[in-house]
């Protein structure tokens, strides 16, 4: 389980996370939900290491991360699909999914064939480049390349945003399979309210860089939580 409890982030002056406390179980979906600018992608960056916290702990699977570089948590098992993708473009889908291969043994440099049985469109087109492809597609690789690196926990920043509804329903479907097949613990931040009240099984909302509603996906239809994402 991943338990982040009571952390602080700035960005310089600025407070972006007061006090956040939040966990993602094993074999669950945990959902992060809140408007523009609430502080989702901050609290990925605190988690994957990207930003230090100013106050507060991060532990996984029994691990305190506090203080990790981005690498090593990876290597405990933290997989990460970040806003906006950052697909290499001048990489081929190919070298794209073998960059997963940075904390694995080297008995474990190969790519799991359920990438593509989940994203068969990554087969088809191994060979181009990574910016040669639709947004679509390049979260599809952005989520096959985190699954490459065999994460316990895959943490998804907004992956519906941009995308097609169809491949909406393809990336819906690829995290439910993750979740059941794997037992793995998924961490969404999303702004899109259906796609999260369909997967999650636990969500939080965010506003103002503070934790605002827990409780499970059918709470979200309630007065108190709408006020927090209407805009
Ligand atoms: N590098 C940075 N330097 C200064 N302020 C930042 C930085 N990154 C984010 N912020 C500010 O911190 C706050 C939280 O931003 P964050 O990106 O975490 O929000 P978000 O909920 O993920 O929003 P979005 O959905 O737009 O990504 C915002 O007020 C933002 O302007």
């Amino acid at each position: 389980m991943l338990t982040v409890d009571n952390i602080n982030l700035h960005y310089g002056a600025a407070q972006a996370l007061r006090g956040v406390s939040i966990n993602a179980e094993m074999g669950k979906i945990t959902c992060v939900l809140g408007r523009n600018g609430v502080g989702k992608s901050s609290l990925l960056r605190a988690i994957t290491g990207q930003h230090p916290v100013s106050a507060g702990t991060i532990a996984f699977d029994g691990t305190k991360l506090d203080g990790m570089a981005p690498f090593n948590r990876a290597r405990t098992g933290i997989g990460y699909v970040p806003q906006g993708r950052e697909i290499f473009p001048l990489l081929t889908v190919k070298e794209n999914l073998e960059t997963g291969y940075a904390p694995l043994a080297r008995k474990d440099r190969f790519i799991p064939d359920d990438i593509f049985s989940l994203f068969p469109v990554l087969q088809s087109m191994l060979g181009r480049r990574g910016g040669d492809l639709s947004g679509g597609q390049q979260q599809q690789l952005a989520i096959g390349r985190a699954m490459v690196t065999r994460p316990k926990i895959l943490v998804l920043d907004e992956p519906t945003e941009g995308i097609q509804p169809s491949i909406i329903k393809d990336i819906g479907r690829a995290i439910r399979y993750l979740r059941d097949t794997t037992g793995m613990a998924i961490l969404l931040v999303e702004q899109y309210l259906d796609f999260c009240r369909e997967l999650a099984d636990q969500v939080y909302i965010m506003d103002r860089g503070e934790i605002v509603h827990q409780g499970t996906a059918e709470t979200l239809d309630t007065p108190e939580a709408r006020r927090h994402l209407t805009v």
